[in-house]
């Protein structure tokens, strides 16, 4: 047997004898910030940490900036776990940590289990109290447990991902293919934004200063609402890549759950940086903040802190502060300045981030000058221009308001457009198939409501036209669904505000009737409330306004907003 061989069949018999002592344990199921953090724990990334901070080096980390032994650790990386379990728990026993299918990936020796001080927490890592503030602080203070739990972990398997395998390399195996490929300096590049020109002028730039490679690392983690997918995202990054000369940079994803703690955090990713073997760490001014995708008025830390910090510590971390300065291109000289270079009476060019969304959705060009083509032909992947992609009409108003009819006129018209299927899901069809087992109560309207969102959701997502009719009388779950549709495609809420008078008048099903009688309780509009939508995108009254031109408000609003294009309707 030879060396190789011999070490795997020694790390399976501890694998295995782990296993079997684990069997008896107590164990709980990681939530996903746990489990970027346990990874980073295990690779070696979070080096010198071997497990989640015990007590004293957490108040150290709160008070000093570092750990009891004196060295840099700027921000807690503590295992959160409820009350109920730290009460089963002691100092000296083991816990299995194991990911949300309880599939055990490591073994926690318990050294301390405490109850944190969390205001003292997030004043001293974030710098504020204020949840509304900062989104760092509303984490903590609503989804993180109120116990602290640390010790030593061994480690048993690596948490599972099945994607971009070849771009999740440890620490360990980083480092060795720098000396491979003999790269002495290597800067640490730690993004989550988006690339394109301007950033490959400032790494250029940064790699010929410092005269090294670059080792660009991604954030694998846990996405913000409206986040691109990271499927999308990594393959931009990849089209960027190759905008290099091959020899010049390495692409590695990292998995981590950022805390959004600005300064304190990118020494964080300095230490990790450090730990995959890079002698460099590009900072930006906005490094790590919670509005860094916004412009420079909306920062929560003051732009540069961060630089500033990672070059204090970086000597002692053993990495050097290179700072990422912001380019902007000048088309009068057609090249890039760095922003502090500029002077007032030159012309600039910028796309923000919402404006480079816009013009996908509409199908506009994206200048040369400031995506690459690759790039861009990455993202219109993900970002099809409108028409192509997925919509959700969300009607909502009294019985006998005209949803069903508009509904299904609606239908017809996009079915003769022939460009994406179409499923209508009227209020008595979900009532009859999906929510057969639902009431008219408050609470079961709804799970119903949400449930038609949760279909329309997928079929936005699918690309195709999701046309719902339900009352929906309350604002909870068509704000829910709003938010969850929205970021799939298309979601245009429809008003249908025909007078309760006209609605009862017309009673086609005579439930108005029923009511009035006493035969039936809680009827939308008589004994239940309906609470009008407060942003809806269409408001139609069907006392004044013909099926034709109903239908036709709404196609044109469609057309207007680019979701269609009617040219032979
Ligand atoms: N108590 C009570 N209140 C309101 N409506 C009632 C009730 N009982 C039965 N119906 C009939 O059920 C149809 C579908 O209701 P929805 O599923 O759209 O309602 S909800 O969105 O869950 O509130 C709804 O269909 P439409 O007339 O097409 O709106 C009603 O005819
Ligand atoms: N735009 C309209 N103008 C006149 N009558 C309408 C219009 N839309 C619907 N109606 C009539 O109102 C009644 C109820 O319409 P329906 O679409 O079934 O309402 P809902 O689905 O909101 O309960 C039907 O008899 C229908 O013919």
């Amino acid at each position: 047997m030879n060396d190789f061989s011999e070490s795997l069949m020694v790390h399976f018999r501890r694998v295995e004898r782990l296993k079997k002592e684990a069997l008896g344990l107590p164990g709980i199921n990681l939530n996903e910030r746990q489990l970027y953090d346990l990874e980073l724990l295990c690779n070696r990334a979070f080096y010198p940490l071997n497990g989640f901070m015990v007590q004293k080096d957490y108040e150290s980390v709160l008070e000093n900036g570092s750990l009891a032994n004196g060295s840099v650790w700027p921000m807690p990386i503590c295992l959160d776990i409820p009350e109920s379990l730290a009460t089963s728990l002691e100092p000296g026993k083991d816990l299995g940590l194991c990911d949300s299918e309880g599939f055990l990936l490591a073994i926690l020796h318990i050294k301390d289990i405490w109850q944190p001080d969390k205001r003292l927490e997030a004043q001293s890592i974030y710098g504020t109290e204020d949840e509304h503030l900062h989104p760092g602080v509303f984490n903590l203070f609503n989804k993180t447990e109120s116990c602290y739990i640390g010790g030593i972990i061994e480690g048993l398997h690596h948490p599972l991902h099945f994607d971009f395998m070849d771009l999740r390399k440890p620490p360990s195996e980083i480092h060795r293919s720098f000396t491979q490929n003999g790269w002495r300096n290597v800067i640490g590049f730690h993004t989550e934004k988006l690339l394109h020109c301007a950033h490959k002028e400032m790494v250029l730039q940064a790699a010929r200063d410092a005269r090294a490679n670059i080792f660009l690392q991604p954030v694998a983690g846990i996405p913000a609402p409206g986040d691109l997918d990271h499927f999308t995202t990594v393959y931009c990054y990849k089209a960027f890549v190759q905008q290099f000369p091959k020899t010049m940079i390495m692409l590695g994803l990292l998995p981590f759950a950022s805390r959004k703690a600005g300064p304190k955090e990118a020494v964080l990713q300095a230490i990790i940086k450090k730990n995959f073997g890079c002698t460099h760490f590009m900072v930006a001014p906005d490094q790590a903040d919670p509005f860094m995708h916004e412009t420079g008025d909306h920062l929560f830390y003051p732009p540069g802190k961060a630089q500033e910090l990672v070059k204090k510590h970086g000597p002692e971390i053993g990495i050097e502060m290179v700072p990422l300065d912001p380019m902007v291109y000048v088309p009068g000289q057609k090249r890039y300045f760095p922003r502090n270079e500029i002077q007032p009476d030159m012309e600039i060019r910028e796309i923000s981030s919402s404006e480079l969304r816009r013009c996908l959705e509409f199908d506009e060009e994206i200048p040369e000058w400031f995506a690459f083509p690759q790039v861009v032909a990455e993202l219109k992947k993900t970002y099809p221009p409108r028409h192509k992609q997925g919509f959700t009409l969300f009607m909502t108003g009294l019985s006998g308001a005209g949803k069903s009819t508009l509904a299904k006129a609606l239908y017809v018209k996009f079915m003769e457009m022939r460009d994406r299927p179409v499923t209508l899901l009227d209020g008595d069809i979900v009532r009859s198939n999906l929510s057969r087992e639902l009431n008219f109560s408050r609470e079961h309207r709804e799970i119903n409501v949400r449930r038609i969102g949760f279909v329309a959701s997928e079929i936005t997502k699918n690309r195709g036209i999701a046309i719902c009719a339900p009352i929906a009388p309350y604002e909870e779950s068509r704000r829910f669904n709003r938010d969850l549709i929205s970021q799939y495609g298309g979601y245009i809420e429809i008003h249908m505000n025909t007078p309760f008078e006209v609605c009862e008048l017309r009673d086609r099903k005579g439930l108005y009737a029923k009511a009035k009688q006493g035969k039936i309780k809680g009827v939308t509009g008589v004994d239940d409330p309906y609470i009008p939508p407060s942003e809806a995108e269409i408001t139609i009254d069907t006392s004044n306004t013909t099926q034709a031109e109903a239908a036709q408000m709404v196609m044109t609003f469609l057309e207007k907003k680019g979701y269609i294009k009617t040219n032979g309707m």
